[in-house]
């Protein structure tokens, strides 16, 4: 099923969009580190790739965002909504590409520190919808104001709680919302018998009890509220405006050493947060990490690395450590879609396995873990330098060098990176599950520890905050802020180079889960909600739903190329 799938995925990757140019063949050999050669990136053309990515420019979504305190929320039941009209979808306003670099200014409250807690801008009760959206009539509680993201099978669009209605509570603690939405009739098992619809919607409740489950860190999206109507899922989450941190990385290029701590640490935050809870995130990659905008302050003198083109490179900014830069402040871990929990907190059990509590169990459920510090390994190497870690054309290849554990800190583009950073993607990149880093050991290593976080924690304790994430502290004195964001032309980010990018975060993450799944099984959630995921036939459904439709083939419209059929990948 894996192959299969997998070899499908590639089927269509081999031909790209209209238009794209796909990656160009190896061409130069480069130093590694270790002083040996090798060619660039094998078939990933690393100048081309920086070069498409420096062109593009970013986009911020001008919206409220709000604070997340919301646990009170998680009990609430979906409210029952109306029929479907019949009413004729509309897509939102499209966006007018702008030129790279550019500005925009939003209205934020900041506070003195330059936090940025949550958009006020524009928006208020009375923003107006920028298109007629079907969905909103069976959603009567949010008002839809625009899209602002798209899933294999989703659409999510900025909302607001309507002060009126029964969500009305909402409004104070959300000002506005991203709106997950699910069209039923999107699933693929829609059209199949009763049970494969029920395992259908048995993902969706998945997700959302998970989703539910870990919400209450500050360094994950916050969960609101679920809906089901007759024709679509909708999971209400908080709204975090400065969309993906995958786009800022197509726009800089790379991260600053500080601004790649300053992500990671949140990212690992966050994977700590669901560690403990039993719950695995299984899909960490730059497009599940989000985060609220800060302002930008230029630099007085741009820092360049050697490997810069210095007409192109974007200029990250001033770091303030504790609040962020390049326009990036707080981050948080979304899509809980491919997640799942591995043992229960609270009769400390593996799900699936009720009473099993064997030694080697306990050991599996912390391998099972190390998957998530692989995703954390391979955002780290990409925030570093621009590009991923594994990435090779065919499939085959690629799951080859994943399984080795086969990547080199290439030249010139790492010389300048420091010995610190470097060891720590070692020490998560690393293939043997039981030597990796787990999550204490990363968050204690010396690289990730340097001044900007300390930083952050002594604010945090002078603050006297209970929470351990210091960039996402409730403001107590804010002011109004001007917040100058980037505008982002979407389609920039279809850039072959950024297709690369994603492709090859995806191939990976597939192939360790299905690794994982392979060495322990696929457990399932065990959150009170569903049955075991083996009784549904959940995992293989799931896995169809994530990968087999998932971006990679949604955005290629090509196919019928031959592939090669992977080997599995072992941990
Ligand atoms: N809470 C949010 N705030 C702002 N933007 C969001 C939020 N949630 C989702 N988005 C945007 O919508 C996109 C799709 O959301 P999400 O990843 O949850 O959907 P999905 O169907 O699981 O996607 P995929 O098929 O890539 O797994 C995100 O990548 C992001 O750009």
């Amino acid at each position: 099923m894996f192959h299969h799938q997998i070899k499908n995925l590639f089927k269509k990757k081999q031909s790209v969009g209209a238009g794209d140019t796909p990656m160009a063949p190896p061409s130069v050999n480069l130093t590694a580190a270790d002083g040996s050669v090798t060619p660039v990136m094998d078939s990933l053309d690393v100048a081309k790739a920086k070069a498409d990515c420096v062109e593009t420019a970013g986009t911020l979504n001008p919206s409220d965002l709000s604070s997340s305190d919301q646990s009170a929320l998680n009990d609430r039941s979906a409210t029952r909504v109306p029929e479907l009209q019949d009413a004729e979808m509309a897509e939102p306003t499209s966006k007018v590409p702008v030129a790279a670099g550019d500005l925009v200014s939003v209205d934020v409250d900041l506070d003195l520190d330059g936090e940025t807690d949550s958009l006020q801008g524009s928006t208020t009760d009375e923003e107006e919808p920028e298109g007629h959206f079907l969905e909103q009539a069976e959603l009567p509680d949010f008002k839809l104001i625009s899209k602002i993201g798209e899933g294999a099978f989703s659409k999510v669009y900025r909302a607001i709680p309507q002060a009126n209605s029964s969500k009305g509570f909402l409004h104070k603690t959300f000002r506005q919302v991203a709106v997950k939405v699910i069209n039923k009739e999107d699933l693929p098992s829609s059209n199949r018998d009763s049970k494969s619809k029920a395992a259908s919607k048995d993902q969706v409740l998945k997700e959302v009890a998970i989703h539910r489950t870990i919400s209450a860190s500050e360094n994950v999206v916050s969960f609101v509220d679920f809906h089901e109507s007759r024709h679509f899922y909708f999971i209400i989450q908080e709204l975090l405006a400065g969309g993906e941190v995958f786009g800022e990385i197509v726009r800089l290029t790379y991260f600053s050493e500080d601004l790649t701590r300053h992500v990671i640490r949140q990212l690992a935050l966050a994977v700590k947060h669901m560690h403990a809870l039993g719950i695995v995130h299984r899909d960490i990659k730059p497009e599940n990490l989000l985060f609220e905008p800060i302002d930008y302050i230029p630099s007085q003198v741009p820092v360049l690395r050697k490997s810069d083109d210095p007409k192109t490179k974007e200029d990250e900014g001033v770091f303030r450590p504790g609040i962020g830069g390049g326009g990036i402040g707080a981050v948080k871990l979304a899509d809980f879609g491919l997640s799942k929990q591995i043992y229960s907190t609270n009769t400390k059990t593996p799900c699936g396995t009720v009473g099993y509590t064997a030694p080697e169990v306990v050991k599996d459920e912390r391998y099972s873990m190390q998957v998530d510090m692989w995703g954390i390994g391979c955002v780290l190497y990409t925030l570093l330098c621009g590009f991923p870690p594994f990435y090779d054309e065919k499939i085959d290849v690629l799951t080859e060098k994943i399984s080795r554990g086969e990547f080199t800190f290439l030249r010139p583009w790492w010389d300048e990176i420091s010995d610190g950073a470097k060891n720590a993607v070692c020490k998560l990149l690393e293939v043997d599950p039981a030597k990796r880093y787990n999550i204490d050991e990363f968050l204690d290593d010396e690289w990730l520890n340097q001044y900007d976080c300390l930083r952050g924690q002594r604010i945090k304790k002078h603050r006297n905050e209970s929470t351990e994430n210091v960039y996402t502290l409730n403001s107590k004195k804010k002011r109004h802020h001007r917040v100058q964001g980037f505008k982002r032309d979407s389609s920039l980010l279809y850039s072959p180079a950024a297709v690369a990018l994603r492709d090859a975060f995806e191939v990976t993450n597939a192939l360790r889960r299905d690794a994982d799944d392979k060495m322990h099984g696929p457990h399932g959630v065990n959150l009170g909600l569903l049955q075991e995921d083996e009784e549904l036939g959940l995992e293989n459904d799931m896995f169809q739903l994530r990968l087999n439709s998932s971006t990679i083939i949604k955005r290629r419209k090509n196919k019928d190329d031959p592939v090669d059929v992977p080997t599995t990948v072992t941990e």
